[in-house]
Parts: structure tokens; C-alpha cells; sequence
């Protein structure tokens, strides 16, 4: 077990180049088992759930090879395995996305239910009705779901009921090869989905209008290999820019798209941010202590649930107060109980989260219970004074690469240690 400790008290200056984007890389790599021929793929991020993902890949029987610190070549078997077992599955929620991919292409899947999480319990309703739309038999049993198509699948017309990442990512890629044209109705329309989109449109693909809220997919009889860089991570960079404000700092993310961030880059300036941008780059200066920002998540483009902990941690130092409301997951709002060991004043009501900005945090040890919390952790050390402990570190390696690295790099007082494991006392009775 490792932990982040964080001397508080710097201010974040220079230049950070962003990392491809956790949340595009692991559909990408998913819908790779369509194929027929070598894909590889640039600017994957070193993530753990890239681990996690490419040891799914394994254990399925598909060979993969890593090229460079960022690229992977993923050459798909014609015949290989159709189970994603428990124990991979319960590390990253984001296994579900081999289902549309397997059954797609091999006719039959079993994939093990993610089950609940931290931030909430997160059903797979919507991609099973899908699939089953499309001719699927599925059934639930022993905690796996087994998925059978007899010959092709059926493109299908589509409506989901609630806006889904995973679920419509899912429906394309099963979608991509089906006999005829399958319609997704209230489809997500996160920057990930386009990304899918047109990797998927690289291998051959008929996918039309990712982006919108109804997209249309053409299934066609084969995908053949090819070459596709992942999107930049707009999630990290909105952290990494909450980061800088939090600390009253000034930097440049490179590398990035900012057209991805305009929630993002409205909530910031409005907190006090001065913003520019070029086609590839953001830079933030601090014009003072920020001010406090109002915000309610909801699917893209209106504010993303991945960013609203980081902007409960600046709130926690902000001038004023914010109120955040959580509108995706019903049970994202675990970094507050932690933020308020570091001296923060935030109420709960519900799904709503009222923070009055102190002067100061005091650093403390704290324990990470999801990814996007963990950050939120980190800023707040960052901004505290003192020495702050941030244990469970695990859940921000899911998804930020070398995190420590990158913000020592701009200033940070961070460094990852080895947590000693714990002594009881024992006392004679
Ligand atoms: C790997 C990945 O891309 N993860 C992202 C994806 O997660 P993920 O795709 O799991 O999240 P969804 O968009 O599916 O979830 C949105 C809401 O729909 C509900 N729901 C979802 C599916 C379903 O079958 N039934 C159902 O009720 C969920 O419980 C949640 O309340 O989108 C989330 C919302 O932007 C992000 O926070 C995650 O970072
Ligand atoms: C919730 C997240 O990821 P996942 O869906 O992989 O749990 C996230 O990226 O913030």
C-alpha cells in the first residue's frame, strides 16, 4: 500500500503536458477486438485500468504488444475467448465494455456484473435492453451476464432511457458489425463517444453523428486494423487547472483540446481564473484567492460529474459560498467527510453540497474512496497548511498518470511513500 504525502503551501507554475484520456483509451482498446487485423494505438495513458484492460485483453487470448511508453499494437484472433471473469471485472467498471464488443463478434459473452461502487450503484440495465433490442438472448445469473446472438445481430431503433457513457459506447460497438442500421436514441454525447466514433470509422466502421443525441450506426460485414491516437484527457486537465487556481498559481496544460472543457473553463473563470487558449494549450494565472462557484453536473456539455470533487476542494478555500448539486451518481460526495478533517465547512443536504470557503485547511491523513475524490485530496494537501497524508492511493492510479510526478514537476511538495504497516500495541490485561 502506497501513499501521497503533500507539504502544503506551494504554488503550482509551469507546464504540464496532458496524458491521452482514460475514459476514450478503454472503449478504444475494448472495440480493438472487433478488428481482423493489428490495430495499434497511440497516446494510451499509463493507467492502471490500461493495466487492467490489457490483462482482459490477455486473458480473452488476444495478443498485445506494447510499441512505446504511450502506444500498443492489439492483434484480435479470428477465434478467442468470451468470458470476462470476476476478478478483472471487479477492479474497473469499465470491463462492461467488452460485452458489445464479444458479442459482435463471436456471437456469445460472459461478462461478469461490475456490481455497485463507491459513487453509486451504477446498473447495467440500459446496455443489456440494448443488446437484447438487437436480438440478443441474455440472461443475468451467477453474478455474470451471459449474452447469445443467433447469426448476426439485428440493428435495432434505441431509446435510452437515462444518457449513458458506457451504454452507448457499448450499443456502437455492438452495433458496428449487425445486420442493418441500429438508431441510439438520447445517446451520451461526451467527446469519448466521438472519440469511439471515429476509431471505429478508421477500422471501417459507418458510425454517423457520435456527438449528437441520436446516432446512427450502418453495420458492415468486417473491421480491418489500422492506426488511431486517443483524445487528449480533458478530466485531467480540468484538474490540473483546478490545481493551479487552488494554489493561486499559473500554468499551461499542453497537449490538450480545450473545446472539450467549456463547462470547465466557464466555472473557472467565473472563480476568478484568467484563461487563455490556443488550439492545443490552456494556460490559468490566479488573479487572488479564487471565489467560491456554483454548479449542478449533469451529462455533457454541461458540467461533468469527473470534475465536481476538485471543484468541492476549491470551493473549500474559495471566497464565498458554492453550492454543488450531483445530479449523475447518487453517492458522490465521499471526499467531503475527509475534506472536513482538513478543516472545511461544507454541508450535505441530499444530492447538494454547500461549502463556505475557509482562510485555511490543515493537513491531515485522509483516505482516497474513488478516483476523481483522491484529486480532490491532493488539491486540498496542496492548499493546506501543513503535511497532509493520502492514503489508498490505488483509486488515483485507476486514473492519473504519474500524478505526483507531473505536479512536482510544476512546484508540488508531493511525494509517494510506502505506508509501514500498522502496529497494535498490545496490552496485558
Ligand atoms: C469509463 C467511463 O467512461 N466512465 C465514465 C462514464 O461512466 P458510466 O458510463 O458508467 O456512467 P453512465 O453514463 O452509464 O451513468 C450515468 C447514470 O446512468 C445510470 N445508468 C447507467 C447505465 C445503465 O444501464 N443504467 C443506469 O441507470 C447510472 O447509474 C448513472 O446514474 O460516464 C460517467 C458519467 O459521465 C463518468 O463519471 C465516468 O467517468
Ligand atoms: C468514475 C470514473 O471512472 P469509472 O467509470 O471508470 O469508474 C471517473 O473517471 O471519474
Amino acid at each position: 500500500m502506497e501513499k501521497l504525502v503533500v507539504q502544503g503551501g506551494a504554488r503550482l507554475k509551469g507546464e504540464v503536458r496532458i496524458s491521452g484520456a482514460k475514459n476514450a483509451a478503454l472503449p478504444i482498446l475494448m472495440a480493438s477486438i472487433l478488428a481482423d487485423s493489428p490495430v495499434t494505438i497511440h497516446n494510451v495513458p499509463r493507467l492502471q485500468d490500461v493495466e487492467t484492460s490489457l490483462d482482459l485483453l490477455g486473458e480473452l487470448g488476444i495478443p498485445h504488444a506494447r510499441n512505446s511508453e504511450s502506444s500498443y499494437t492489439i492483434q484480435p484472433p479470428a477465434e478467442h475467448g468470451h468470458v470476462a471473469p470476476y476478478e478483472l471485472v471487479k477492479t474497473m467498471r469499465a470491463s462492461i465494455l467488452v460485452l458489445g464488443p464479444l458479442l459482435a463478434k463471436c456471437g456469445h459473452a460472459e461478462v461478469s456484473l461490475p456490481g455497485g461502487c463507491a459513487i453509486g450503484a451504477r446498473p447495467v440495465n440500459l446496455h443489456i435492453e440494448g443488446m437484447r433490442q438487437m436480438g440478443a438472448e441474455i440472461v443475468v445469473e451467477n453474478g455474470y451476464i451471459k449474452a447469445r446472438s443467433h447469426g448476426k445481430l439485428r440493428g435495432a431503433h434505441i431509446l435510452m432511457d437515462t444518457v449513458s457513457v458506457t451504454g452507448t459506447e457499448n450499443l456502437m460497438m455492438a452495433a458496428a458489425l449487425a445486420e442493418g442500421e441500429t438508431v441510439i436514441e438520447n445517446a451520451a454525447r461526451e467527446p469519448e463517444i466521438v472519440d469511439l466514433a471515429k476509431f471505429l470509422n478508421a477500422m471501417g466502421a459507418d458510425v454517423r453523428d457520435a456527438g449528437t443525441d441520436t446516432i446512427r450506426i450502418h453495420g458492415v460485414s468486417r473491421l480491418h486494423g489500422g492506426e488511431y491516437t486517443v483524445m487528449p484527457d480533458r478530466i485531467e486537465t480540468g484538474t490540473f487547472l483546478v490545481a493551479a487556481l487552488a494554489t493561486q498559481g499559473e500554468i499551461r496544460c499542453t497537449h490538450t483540446n480545450p473545446d472539450f472543457l467549456d463547462a470547465v473553463l466557464k466555472k473557472l473563470t467565473e472563480a476568478g481564473a484568467q484563461i487563455t487558449r490556443g488550439p492545443d494549450w490552456i494556460e490559468l494565472k490566479s488573479t487572488g484567492r479564487p471565489k467560491a462557484v456554483s454548479l449542478v453536473t449533469a451529462p455533457h456539455p454541461a458540467f461533468p460529474t469527473d470534475m465536481q470533487a476538485q471543484f468541492i476542494a476549491l470551493n473549500a478555500i474559495a471566497e464565498g459560498t458554492g453550492v454543488v448539486r450531483e445530479t449523475i451518481f447518487e453517492n458522490r460526495f465521499m471526499h467531503v467527510p475527509e475534506l472536513r478533517r482538513m478543516g472545511a465547512h461544507i454541508d450535505l443536504e441530499g444530492n447538494t453540497a454547500i461549502s463556505t470557503g475557509v482562510a485555511k485547511l490543515t493537513g491531515a491523513q485522509v483516505m482516497c474512496t474513488d478516483l476523481r475524490a483522491s484529486a480532490s485530496l491532493v488539491i486540498a494537501g496542496m492548499v493546506a497548511e501543513g503535511v497532509t497524508e493520502v492514503e489508498r492511493v490505488y483509486h488515483i492510479d485507476r486514473g492519473y498518470e504519474s500524478i505526483e510526478k507531473k505536479l512536482a514537476k510544476l512546484g508540488a511538495q508531493i511525494t509517494r511513500e510506502k505506508m509501514c504497516p500498522t502496529r497494535i500495541k498490545r496490552t496485558e490485561a
